[in-house]
């Protein structure tokens, strides 16, 4: 089943929590943490991610573009995060902290930017909940989407059903209209989409209809 986390980063800060409920009907909502370190952007921490869990029912997706995420994503799960996602090239000790955001209740997730390989982390998959693959580099909504990323995105299907887990394929970055079938044929399960969404008239329509197209998708070329 796919599953459209919009990402709040393409939507008004100054309006987050209405935002945040007019995508209400979405899977979960993404929110995107920048520390101006990891990433050459700064967008928001804690509290505001406490604020947010009691602005909506929808469950936070918090994809930690920071740097020190082993000392900081326990922090997220403690403000309301259900899914808290560190980023490969910034966990000091990944399976600890897959296993201490686990203990504390939470998916843990961990992304890997468009130039990091997937293989070298496969022994890391049954410690995860979901793996983001980056389809733009992080920093920015609004970007092109890579289609360099495909074979990225195929390979770890592929990783994923060697192993037989359960656990989701995330993409992040670009991901539109235009694009979501090629994720979903290369076999992601959860769609990131800032712009696409909060771009839209109907912010709750395109949801739907990304979801839509997706499910279509993955029904027809049963890629995963
Ligand atoms: O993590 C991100 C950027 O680092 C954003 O989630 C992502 O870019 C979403 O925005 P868009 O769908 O407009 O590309």
């Amino acid at each position: 089943m796919a599953q459209i986390n919009p990402s709040i980063l393409s939507a008004d800060f100054a309006r987050l929590a209405d935002e945040a409920r007019a995508v209400e009907g979405a899977d979960w909502l993404h929110v995107d943490v920048m520390d101006n370190h990891f990433v050459p952007n700064l967008t928001l921490g804690v509290p505001v991610v406490e604020s947010l869990r009691k602005a909506t029912d929808t469950p936070l997706d918090c994809h930690l573009m920071i740097e020190d995420p082993d000392r900081w994503a326990p922090q997220y799960v403690e403000a309301g995060a259900g899914s808290v996602t560190f980023h490969a090239e910034a966990a000091a000790a990944p399976v600890r902290l897959a296993r201490q955001i686990r203990a504390q209740g939470a998916r843990a997730a961990m992304a890997l930017r468009p130039a990091t390989p997937v293989e070298p982390y496969e022994d890391l998959l049954p410690e995860l909940d979901m793996l983001l693959v980056m389809t733009v580099e992080p920093g920015f909504g609004g970007q092109a989407f890579l289609d360099v990323m495909l074979p990225k995105i195929r390979r770890t299907r592929r990783l994923i059903e060697r192993h037989g887990l359960q656990m989701w394929l995330q993409v992040d970055g670009g991901v539109s209209a235009e694009t979501i079938e090629r994720c979903a044929e290369a076999g992601a399960d959860v769609f990131v989409a800032g712009s696409a969404v909060y771009g839209a008239d109907d912010p709750a329509a395109a949801v739907r209809s990304l979801r839509a197209q997706a499910e279509e998708t993955a029904s027809r070329t049963c890629a995963h």
